[in-house]
Order: structure tokens, then C-alpha cells, then sequence
């Protein structure tokens, strides 16, 4: 299996070389060379296996000859052994065709919990072989960098820079990165919004030098590893609603893409999906996109639903490489334009083609409050604002006897004020993390400048 760029001109990867790799040489985002497919057989056969079988099933043919079999297994069980669920991803009935794929349970309580936990047991086992050390550096909107700290803190060979903007994450999600006392793990507040830290973590990668000289590394959905492993979870709710002989549609929380970009890579292996719903908040720039084919920023504006504040959604370059029918050079054009002028048209062929695939929809901040209220009083089940964008969206769209899964990407507790105030309740974390709010924090705050984020970073992290 081989890994390609979306701007077309980067060297041509394996698996394992594009993981450690993260952005591709060309600023463009690796992509398989060609989507495995998986027979209709095959699909039916995951029905009542572990989830960690089947994501050994589903994510096997992406990795070639990186891990043995026995090893690739061993990990899928590592990461996987800590979360709070035995089911893992467990399905819940919202409605007479409605369903929550509840994502919330591994160690940081959202769905980013099931790439990392595998990718930090990918990345351990890949540098204890090779020896090498590496500077991971992300971007967060809140749930990236605290499931990357907590993958990664304390490991050998790993530093761990997580970039967020100051003052737009919620206290949770803060503390789960400022309390961690590892010393090979730093929590970046920048005077900026996400796309702010997003753009810089970019350029990190495109500054040469720098990127060599530290050995830079990526855990956000740059890297192929988070895709591919959110995959696993679309084929395992949708067996159990009877896939492959059932289609299943799919409405997901979106911000930067990567999540809903996996259920597209599970249609192309084969999983019958009939509608891929993109579910925005008010930074709505998907929706208007895929609605008006003007792909355009305005400025990211802080919502209910935080972790979804994106204006620059990161994996849409995968989509559009794909609507350009893989013409690296088009996707390159358009993405210069959205650097140099804040936006591009999608060509009308292109357009159609990411028409067919998806489907948008978005709700204010009232509407996603009332659905919070709404969904607790209907069903019991209490949603975080980010869930409740898609059940809002789901709700939208027109009647089908198709059966419909919302995913629930984060925990409630996780915000506890917009719960609260859409609910009255205010959602008591797991036990294990009670003591969040008592545990000293370690922050720093940054300016939003390249020159001096890299200069921190070579300052601090462990030679
Ligand atoms: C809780 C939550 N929901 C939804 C999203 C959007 O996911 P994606 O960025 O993969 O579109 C995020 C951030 O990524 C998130 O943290
Ligand atoms: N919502 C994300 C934003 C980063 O997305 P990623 O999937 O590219 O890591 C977050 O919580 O940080």
C-alpha cells in the first residue's frame, strides 16, 4: 500500500513512512494510492467480533508490510484496553430510526481518543525500532491535544507541543492538557484562534529546516493513521443495524473534516452508506461551501461547540483531490488561493462530485441548545453540544426508512456550562478524573508567530 499527495508532487510513501511523516513535503495531505475494497462477505463476517477484530480487519489492508500481524493485533489491543465501554463504541436508540454511535469513552472522553490511543502505540513501537526521536506538534480546538497528551505522555523518544487557542477551549478540555506533569509534554496557549494554530503548525511543516532539525511529527488529521483508524467505527455501528444488506446513513459533527472524511473512505471500501451528512455550527464555512460552491473564511466565531470552531478545515483537501478526480495541481491552486485571498470556487464538475457524496446542514447556537434540552427530555440520553449539532442536522433531514447514525463525539461533562444550561444538569465527570479541576496546570502562553513558537520549541524539548 502506497500513500500519495494531494498536491501531487511529494514523494510517494508506505504506510509507515507517511505516519511518521505527518504534512507531505508539497503541503498537501498523504492519501492511499487506491481504497482497498472489502466484499460484501467480508463486511457481514465482522458481525458479533470485538471491536478490536474488526478494526484489525478494516484497518489491515492499509498498512502493508509496516506491523506483522501479531503485532498490529497486540497494539489494536493496547489502545483500546483503557477505554471505559466494553463495547467500545456502543450504538444507542435516540429514536424509531435513530441512532447515537457514542464515541465518549475512551480516556479523554471524545471520539479523537480512538486514533490516538492506536497511533501512540503505532508511533512507540515504530521509534523503538528505528531508534529515532521525534517532535510531535499539534493544533487543537480542545479534544485533539488532550487525547495526544495522553497518548503520548511519558514516552520514550516523544516530544509533544500542543498548540491551543487561549481562552476558546472549555475548562475541561484545558486541564486535561495543563495538568499532565510529564516533562516531555507542553501545552501551548496562542493568542489566536484555531485556525490560527492549525496555519502555524503548518508552516512548521514547511519550514525545512526546522522540520528536520527536530524531527517533526503530526497527530492531527494531517496524519493518514487518525483517518484511517476512525474508519473502524462506521463499519462496526453499521453491521450491527445489519450492513451489509441494510444501508445506514451517517450525520457527523464537523469541524476539520477528518471524521466524516473516514466514513467516506468506509463507503468507498464498500460499506453501504447512503447519505454522509456534514453537521456545522454557526462556523458554517462546510455548509455554505458544498450549498453555494464558494469556499470562503470569515473568521472563526466562538461557539457553544468549541472543538467545531474551524473556518480552515484541514481534510476538505483530501475531498476536493478526490472531486478534481486526483489532479494534485488543481487542489494545489485552489489551496494557494485560500491562503493568499481567504477562499476559491470549486470548479461546477467538482462541486457535483462532492454532491453525490455529501450532505450539509447547520444549527445556531439556539438550536443547538434546544436539542440538548430536547433530547433529554425525549430519551434521557444528554448530548454535548457537539453531538447535538448532529442530531439537530439528522432531525433536518428529509423522512427515509433508512436507519440514521448520529455520532456523539464528545462527553457531555466535558462541557458542562452549555449543558447546564440547555438541561439544568450539570454532568459530573468519570470518576477516575475527578480531581481534574484540583490538579496544578502547566501552561504557556504564545504570541501567534512562527519565529517564536519554533524557538520555544527547540528550547524545550529534550535533545
Ligand atoms: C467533540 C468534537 N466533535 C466534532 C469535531 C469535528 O471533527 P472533525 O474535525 O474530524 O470534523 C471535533 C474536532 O475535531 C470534536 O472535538
Ligand atoms: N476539533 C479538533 C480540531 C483538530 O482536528 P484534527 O482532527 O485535525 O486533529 C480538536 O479537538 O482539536
Amino acid at each position: 500500500m502506497r500513500y500519495v499527495s494531494t498536491r501531487g508532487t511529494a514523494p510517494v510513501l508506505t504506510f509507515e513512512e507517511a505516519m511518521l511523516t505527518g504534512l507531505a513535503r508539497d503541503g498537501g495531505l498523504y492519501v492511499p494510492e487506491s481504497v482497498p475494497a472489502m466484499a460484501p462477505a467480508e463486511i457481514a463476517a465482522l458481525a458479533g467480533l470485538s471491536y478490536e477484530e474488526a478494526a484489525f480487519r478494516v484497518m489491515r489492508p492499509f498498512i502493508g508490510d509496516a506491523f506483522a500481524d501479531a503485532e498490529f493485533r497486540a497494539i489494536i489491543d493496547r489502545a483500546y484496553a483503557g477505554f471505559g465501554h466494553a463495547a467500545r463504541a456502543p450504538l444507542v436508540q435516540l429514536g424509531p430510526n435513530h441512532f447515537l454511535l457514542e464515541l465518549f469513552h475512551g480516556p479523554t472522553l471524545a471520539f479523537k481518543d480512538f486514533a490516538m490511543q492506536l497511533i501512540g502505540q503505532l508511533f512507540q513501537a515504530a521509534l523503538a525500532r528505528s531508534g529515532n526521536r521525534v517532535t510531535i506538534v499539534g493544533a487543537t480546538s480542545g479534544d485533539t491535544g488532550s487525547a495526544a497528551i495522553e497518548a503520548f505522555r511519558g514516552l520514550p523518544n516523544v516530544d509533544v507541543f500542543i498548540l491551543f487557542p487561549e481562552g476558546r477551549v472549555s475548562e475541561v478540555q484545558r486541564r486535561q492538557m495543563t495538568t499532565p506533569a510529564e516533562a516531555n509534554v507542553h501545552a501551548l496557549a496562542v493568542r489566536g484562534d484555531f485556525d490560527d494554530c492549525q496555519a502555524r503548525v503548518k508552516d512548521m511543516f514547511n519550514d525545512f529546516a526546522f522540520r528536520d532539525r527536530v524531527g517533526l511529527a503530526g497527530v492531527n488529521s494531517i496524519n493518514w493513521a487518525r483517518v484511517l483508524a476512525q474508519v473502524v467505527y462506521y463499519f462496526t455501528s453499521a453491521v450491527s443495524l445489519g450492513a451489509p444488506h441494510r444501508a445506514v446513513s451517517f450525520t457527523v459533527p464537523t469541524g476539520n473534516f477528518g471524521d466524516i472524511f473516514a466514513g467516506h473512505i468506509a463507503r468507498r471500501m464498500g460499506l453501504p452508506i447512503e447519505k454522509l451528512v456534514i453537521a456545522t455550527n454557526q462556523n458554517d464555512i462546510l455548509h455554505r461551501a458544498l450549498s453555494t460552491g464558494a469556499y470562503e473564511t470569515h473568521g472563526v466565531s466562538p461557539s457553544i461547540s468549541p472543538s467545531m470552531d474551524i473556518q480552515v478545515s484541514s481534510n476538505f483537501e483530501r475531498a476536493l483531490f478526490e472531486a478534481y478526480g486526483r489532479d494534485g495541481a488543481a487542489v494545489a491552486s485552489q489551496m494557494d488561493a485560500l491562503k493568499e485571498q481567504g477562499g476559491f470556487t470549486i470548479s461546477q464538475g467538482a462541486l457535483e462530485a462532492l454532491r453525490e457524496v455529501f450532505a450539509s446542514g447547520r444549527a445556531s447556537e439556539e438550536e443547538t441548545s434546544a436539542t440538548i434540552r430536547a433530547t433529554h427530555q425525549a430519551t434521557g440520553e444528554i448530548l454535548c453540544p457537539h453531538s447535538a449539532v448532529g442530531v439537530k442536522v439528522a432531525g433536518d433531514q428529509p423522512a427515509s426508512a433508512t436507519p440514521m447514525i448520529t455520532l456523539a463525539t464528545a462527553h457531555p461533562a466535558k462541557f458542562p456550562d452549555a449543558v447546564a444550561a440547555a438541561t439544568g444538569i450539570r454532568p459530573p465527570l468519570p470518576k477516575r478524573m475527578a480531581d481534574l479541576y484540583e490538579r496544578p496546570e502547566r501552561v504557556t502562553v504564545v504570541d501567534n508567530d512562527l519565529g517564536a513558537l519554533e524557538s520555544l520549541i527547540e528550547e524545550r524539548r529534550a535533545v
